[in-house]
């Protein structure tokens, strides 16, 4: 049987990339994505935004929703600080299966607990099953048209604190418009918002940040 694209993506990682090394996976993940096949990675330029996210909220827990072939998983949990954790909620048994050995090969599945299912179902286990209190950091990249329904999730699960930081991607393309009129009409959300472009490509694109006020 053919191999997927993304078995395409994590061979050319095990072939070309550093072990142990995030940075030379992410670099040889952006590498291939931009040169040979397009993927729905977040990608080097909206990387930057993350990365920055990531460190003006210091997560000691932090939650992603759409992991893909874990090149955000790789890209978040290197910049996490010691003992800090990241779970990641991927619903395809197939991406979840090349995600895994991804953040395998990149050395950081000590930081990172990858948890296979539909984030409606995971969402309200954090607290039992997995022993969250609150999140400190939450990116947003999987189905658009479930951003909303599952920020409006964390709230009922009380998984959000004051100064929670979440970061949603694709704002304008594919688009996630009920979740920006969402967030932006809350009085419960500050919201800020960061022009950019769709990975590997020159079509616009943005990120937005809702730093949840309580
Ligand atoms: O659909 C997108 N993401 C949805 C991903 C969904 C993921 O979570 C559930 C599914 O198993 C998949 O792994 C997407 C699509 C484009 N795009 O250009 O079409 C660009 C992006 O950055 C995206 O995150
Ligand atoms: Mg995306």
């Amino acid at each position: 049987m053919n191999q997927s694209k993304e078995q395409r993506i994590l061979n050319f990682v095990l072939q070309n990339a550093v072990r142990g090394d995030p940075c030379s996976v992410m670099d040889t993940i952006d590498k291939y994505c931009s040169q040979k096949e397009w993927a729905m990675n977040v990608g080097n330029e909206k990387g930057l935004i993350l990365d920055k996210t990531v460190e003006e909220a210091n997560p000691s827990v932090a939650l992603e929703l759409g992991t893909y072939c874990g090149y955000s998983a790789v890209r978040i949990s290197r910049l996490l600080k010691a003992g800090a954790r990241l779970l990641t909620v991927e619903f395809n048994p197939e991406f979840a299966a090349i995600a895994k050995q991804m953040i395998e090969f990149a050395g950081v599945q000590d930081k990172v607990k990858l948890l296979e299912g539909p984030s409606e179902e995971i969402i309200p286990q954090l607290k039992k099953k997995y022993e969250v209190d609150t999140l400190d950091f939450v990116f947003l990249d999987h189905w658009k048209d479930r951003y909303t329904p599952d920020t409006i999730l964390l709230q009922e699960c009380n998984l959000l604190r004051k100064g929670s930081i979440l970061l949603a991607d694709n704002i304008i393309f594919p688009g996630a418009p009920d979740f920006l009129n969402y967030v932006r009409k809350s009085p419960h959300f500050k919201c800020t918002n960061y022009p950019s472009h769709l990975e590997y490509m020159q079509v616009e694109d943005a990120m937005e940040k809702a730093v949840f006020l309580g």
